[in-house]
């Protein structure tokens, strides 16, 4: 059965989009389809190298992973923005029991990766989606001295915003793109 991942993000300065780069691996390793798409920047010359999502892909996709970066402990403001421009969706219940899971990466570790994991869960609890965090059962989760949290995958980008994903990380965000597509598989086989 064919079941498509929308691995949904904003990156201003790559940390994010490496994340969603690892996400999308798993998803392809548990057999389904990612479709990477950014979030629309609220700055025009903001530019990335996947396109900007549109609300039918929102609405058709199977799985949702969605990425921010930490601003001020919590999304960007690009992404609360796009959230907010959802009603038509959340309306008519589209993406009522579809799973999803967030991500997200901060300059500093104790700078407030939690709290944005946990504020980004609310608009898709809000439209319904079955949240699905990283289970214990993931070694590096143990283990990690850098990213990674059950509520979703994580990096620590340093001070210079220029530290690349350690293998604890990469492995966590993999796993969680591996898990959440085949949750989303497995409940779009029991759709009647
Ligand atoms: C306006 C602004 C606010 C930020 N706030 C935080 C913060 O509260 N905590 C933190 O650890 N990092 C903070 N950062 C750093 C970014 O979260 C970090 O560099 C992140 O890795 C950027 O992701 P990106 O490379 O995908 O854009 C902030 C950066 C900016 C520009």
């Amino acid at each position: 059965m064919n079941c498509s991942i929308l691995v949904l993000y904003y990156s201003r300065h790559g940390a994010v989009a490496a994340l969603a780069d690892k996400i999308a691996i798993g998803v392809q390793q548990a057999g389904a389809e990612a479709r990477v798409r950014c979030i629309p920047p609220l700055e025009q010359q903001h530019s990335s190298r996947h396109s900007i999502v549109s609300i039918n892909e929102l609405s058709q996709c199977d799985g949702l992973a969605f990425g921010s970066p930490v601003r001020f402990g919590n999304m960007v403001a690009d992404a609360k923005a796009f959230w907010d421009s959802t009603t038509s969706l959340w309306l008519k219940g589209e993406l009522i029991d579809k799973p999803a899971g967030v991500f997200t990466s901060s300059g500093s570790m104790h700078g407030g990766n939690e709290t944005t994991l946990l504020s980004m869960s609310l608009p898709l609890l809000h439209h319904g989606m079955l949240l699905t965090g990283i289970p214990y059962s993931e070694p590096e989760l143990h283990q990690t001295q850098t990213g990674g949290t059950p509520y979703g995958p994580s990096h620590v980008s340093g001070h210079h915003a220029d530290t690349k994903l350690s293998v604890d990380e990469q492995r966590l965000a993999i796993g969680f793109g591996k898990r959440l597509a085949l949750l989303s598989q497995k409940l779009k086989q029991h759709k009647v």
